[in-house]
């Protein structure tokens, strides 16, 4: 039998670390394992297989790569596999290819003999996973076959584990950019609107605006943080303390469920601010950055190729002796997460039904960004 490997949905550095890892792991246990590779997410399970697959990988082919971000193995979004709401014009048509994708998908892996799928990725790609389970099992019931989950996302919004590979390097990237961006304002004294990726969630805008130093964050999840009037008023009371420059963060999600001007209209608000006005002499200056994929690149950091490495050795573990080590062996699809430094298993069903996992206004890292940041209300 041989043991599957993927990255899927969006790229997170330390995904290399993570696939070494698990190779590494796999064949320190059993030199003789198969290992497969498969390529671009799910589409390298429906293609020709020769093309979308590397068979029985050896060491060479996961060297050199700890260092690199993205993934060498390629990752991808797979439109077949997501539905439209029933009733929808083409939703028999699209069932039906979806039916087909999952067929020819579960058909190769019954043919390379894969009775454990290895998936890096976020809820979407543990989602698009538990279907390809189902399906094959649906076609060989016979044939024993587990998904094990590996989180890797930026957006660190899985549950089931305290952090996704990734996370640390884009928090890294993003506190990175927000410190080249303090040069430039301070110099104009000017408030910069810079955006950061998150659409459901906002973990990476809310912990890089603490860490950086941020004036005021807005996130997809805090309605009242979209307040433009509420901002306008934190900065106008940093004005009267004379700050010299602001760095708002926002994520991307933010303009999805306020409204896709929301950057240039709170830009227009604090530009045309009376109050700021009188106090500066002058109208305030803003402008608008993204940080965008960026926050995606570069090497990953020390912390997410260890915690990939963590992950990736506890799969091995799963697909070799059905549990973590020196742990009860477990039933079904499941994610290997971590709790500090220890890994932790949880079931795929019960980490798709929890996930994303959102900030609430009760979470300690917003309750620490109101504590930390800006606000009309600071009596200092
Ligand atoms: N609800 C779903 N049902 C089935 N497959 C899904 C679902 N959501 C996502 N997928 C599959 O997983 C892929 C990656 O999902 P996506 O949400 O983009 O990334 P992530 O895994 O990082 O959350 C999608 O392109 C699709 O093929
Ligand atoms: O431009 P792309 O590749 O579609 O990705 C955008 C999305 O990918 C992410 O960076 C990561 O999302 P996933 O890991 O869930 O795919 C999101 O923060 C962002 O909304």
């Amino acid at each position: 039998m041989s043991i599957g490997i993927l990255t899927s949905g969006g790229d997170a550095p330390g995904m290399n670390a993570a696939v070494r890892a698990a190779f590494r792991c796999l064949k320190m246990r059993d030199p003789d394992c198969e290992i497969v590779f498969f390529r671009d997410g799910f589409r390298g399970l429906a293609r020709r297989l020769d093309s979308s697959s590397d068979r029985n990988v050896d060491r060479r082919a996961v060297r050199d790569i700890i260092h690199r971000g993205g993934t060498f193995i390629g990752t991808g979004r797979v439109p077949e596999l997501l539905l439209p709401p029933e009733g929808h014009a083409s939703y028999a048509e699209r069932v039906a290819a979806r039916d087909d994708f999952l067929k020819v998908a579960a058909i190769n892996l019954y043919q390379m003999r894969v009775d454990n799928l290895i998936v890096i990725g976020g809820d979407g790609s543990f989602r698009g996973a538990r279907i390809i389970g189902e399906a094959f099992r649906q076609h060989f019931p016979r044939r024993p076959f587990r998904v094990i989950g590996i989180p890797g996302t930026i957006d660190n919004d899985l549950h089931g584990t305290e952090y996704s590979i990734g996370y640390d390097t884009a928090l890294n990237n993003v506190v990175d950019a927000i410190r080249k961006l303090r040069d430039t304002i301070e110099s104009h004294r000017r408030a910069i609107i810079l955006e950061v990726m998150g659409n459901t969630s906002g973990w990476l805008a809310l912990q890089s605006a603490i860490a950086g130093g941020a004036a005021v964050v807005a996130i997809p999840e805090v309605e009242e943080t979209w307040d433009h009037d509420r901002i306008v008023r934190s900065l106008d009371a940093g004005v009267r303390r004379d700050y010299r420059y602001f760095i708002i963060v926002v994520a991307e999600g933010v303009r999805r469920r306020a409204g896709e001007d929301w950057c240039e209209g709170l830009k227009h608000k604090l530009e045309s601010d009376r109050a700021i006005e009188s106090h500066l002499g002058h109208p305030m200056e803003v402008r608008i950055n993204s940080v965008g994929h960026i926050a995606r690149g570069g090497s990953p950091t020390a912390l997410d190729n260890t915690l990939a490495g963590l992950l990736g050795s506890g799969a091995a573990d799963v697909a070799q002796i059905g549990g973590l080590d020196g742990q009860p062996a477990a039933e079904g699809d499941v994610m290997v997460g971590c709790r500090g430094p220890r890994t932790i298993l949880t079931s795929l069903d019960e980490v798709i039904d929890c996930s994303p996992r959102l900030v609430t206004r009760d979470s300690e890292l917003y309750q620490l960004s109101q504590r930390l940041m800006l606000s009309a209300e600071q009596p200092f």
